[in-house]
């Protein structure tokens, strides 16, 4: 499903690679987590599926397609069978519940009745039935970031992106914002997702790919935030490589068995009341014990588990407050000024750059030989995207001949 074949990331003027000589697959139906530490090349290496960022050396396959092939105006096709979520939410502040998430699909041109019955669904499935009509101001944190998952999964994508999608949350949201993102894996769709929360990571028990400065350090199935055999061997001992794989066999082994123990003990405890607090003890991390022999685990910046294994675990079913019936509102002339309205984007953001780096890898694709002015005066163009085109929805210059022509909807 997602291919990237000694995949080297060097952006303009750095002197390190973010990225370098990645070699990794991804199969449908998994959810993976991404850790390292800050600047360790996490959001790069989403950045680079979604085809924001162009690899300097190296293939990537995405959906059976061969990312350096696909054309800079076909991207926001390609883009359409993935959905993305950030940090901070990146909703439209004067628009309603309903219409954020109608939004996407009206900028690809989806029928009204497509949309009136797509967009009900998804509120519901987020756990946001009856909100269709609040604007995001009126919603909590945790509200708001179900509200871009609705967005990012109305579409039906395959794959799901998340960066950090917990970041901005209070450690209970966070666990429910988890749970959403189960489910929505158990439906089929791939989830990869950028964390720093080792609480989450921990109690998930995922495939975890971890990268430090650019190198993928651990690769592991149903594994946890820190790294329990130190970071894999790099060389070609193959022998050491064998033992190293064993010991995180033997450690993983052994981590499952206290999670079996945990999951019992847990078990047992849910037929007595829940308490109000919990104990000091078990907010605390558990130590990570090196394996000997190995390198000491690697330190990743930011892993206080702030969500505990015991939110997780209590994490409550969705909460849905009943309220009037959402009303079917034709608002597409104003969705459509909406998406193709510029959004000032401040210079120096993270999106700034993103924006900048985009245009870089469009003038690169397009082969038009650009000067470094025109070069230039299209990175500035790009400090104006539309939302559409900042949401991967639509190619930077806006709607072109025969963009509504093709058949990019849902593909299951
Ligand atoms: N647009 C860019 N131009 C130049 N360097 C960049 C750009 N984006 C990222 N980098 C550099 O690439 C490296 C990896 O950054 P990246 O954002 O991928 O890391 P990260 O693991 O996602 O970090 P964080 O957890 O802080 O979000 C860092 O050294 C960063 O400074």
């Amino acid at each position: 499903m997602i291919r990237f074949d000694s995949v080297t990331k060097t952006y303009s003027g750095q002197a390190k690679p973010a990225l370098n000589d990645i070699g990794v697959e991804i199969l449908r139906g998994e959810f993976v987590f991404l850790v390292g530490a800050s600047g360790s090349g996490k959001s790069s290496f989403l950045r680079l599926i979604l085809k924001e960022e162009k690899p300097s050396k190296g293939t990537i396959h995405v959906l059976g397609q061969n990312l350096g092939s696909i054309s800079s105006r076909k991207v926001p096709y390609f883009r359409r069978d993935l959905g993305v979520v950030f940090q901070d939410f990146r909703l439209l502040r004067d628009k309603s519940v309903y219409e954020n998430v109608a939004f996407t699909l009206r900028v690809i041109g989806k029928s009204r009745g497509y949309i009136h019955t797509a967009v009900p669904e998804t509120l519901k499935l987020v756990g946001l039935d009856g909100k269709g009509k609040r604007m995001p101001h009126e919603l909590s944190g945790g509200e708001q970031q179900r509200v871009a998952i609705a967005r990012a999964i109305v579409n039906k994508p395959q794959i799901l992106l998340a960066d950090e999608p917990t970041g901005n949350l209070d450690p209970v949201t966070s666990a429910g914002i988890m749970t959403l993102l189960e489910r929505i894996n158990a439906g089929g769709t791939t989830i990869i997702m950028a964390t720093h929360e080792a609480g989450i990571v921990d109690e998930m028990r995922r495939r975890v790919i971890e990268l430090s400065a650019g190198d993928i350090v651990r690769d592991e199935r149903s594994a946890g935030y820190g790294s329990v055999v130190g970071t894999l061997p790099v060389d070609d001992d193959a022998a050491a490589a064998a033992a190293a794989v064993a010991a995180a066999e033997a450690a993983n082994a052994a981590l499952l068995h206290e999670q079996h123990e945990r999951e019992a003990k847990a078990a047992a405890a849910a037929t007595k009341p829940k308490r109000a607090s919990r104990s000091k003890k078990q907010a605390e991390p558990e130590p990570i014990a090196p394996v000997v022999g190995m390198d000491a685990p690697e330190t990743i910046t930011a892993a206080a588990p702030k969500v505990t294994p015991e939110m997780m675990q209590q994490s409550q079913p969705l909460y849905v407050e009943p309220e009037a019936t959402d009303a079917v509102t034709d608002a597409a002339a104003e969705i459509t000024a909406a998406a193709t309205a510029s959004i000032e984007i401040p210079r120096g953001s993270k999106a700034t750059d993103a924006a900048a780096s985009a245009s870089t890898v469009d003038a690169v694709d397009d082969a038009t030989s650009a000067t470094t002015g025109e070069a230039d005066a299209a990175a500035d163009a790009k400090q104006h995207l539309t939302l559409a085109e900042r949401l991967g929805l639509r190619a930077p210059g806006g709607p072109r001949e025969g963009d509504d022509d093709q058949e990019v909807g849902p593909t299951r």
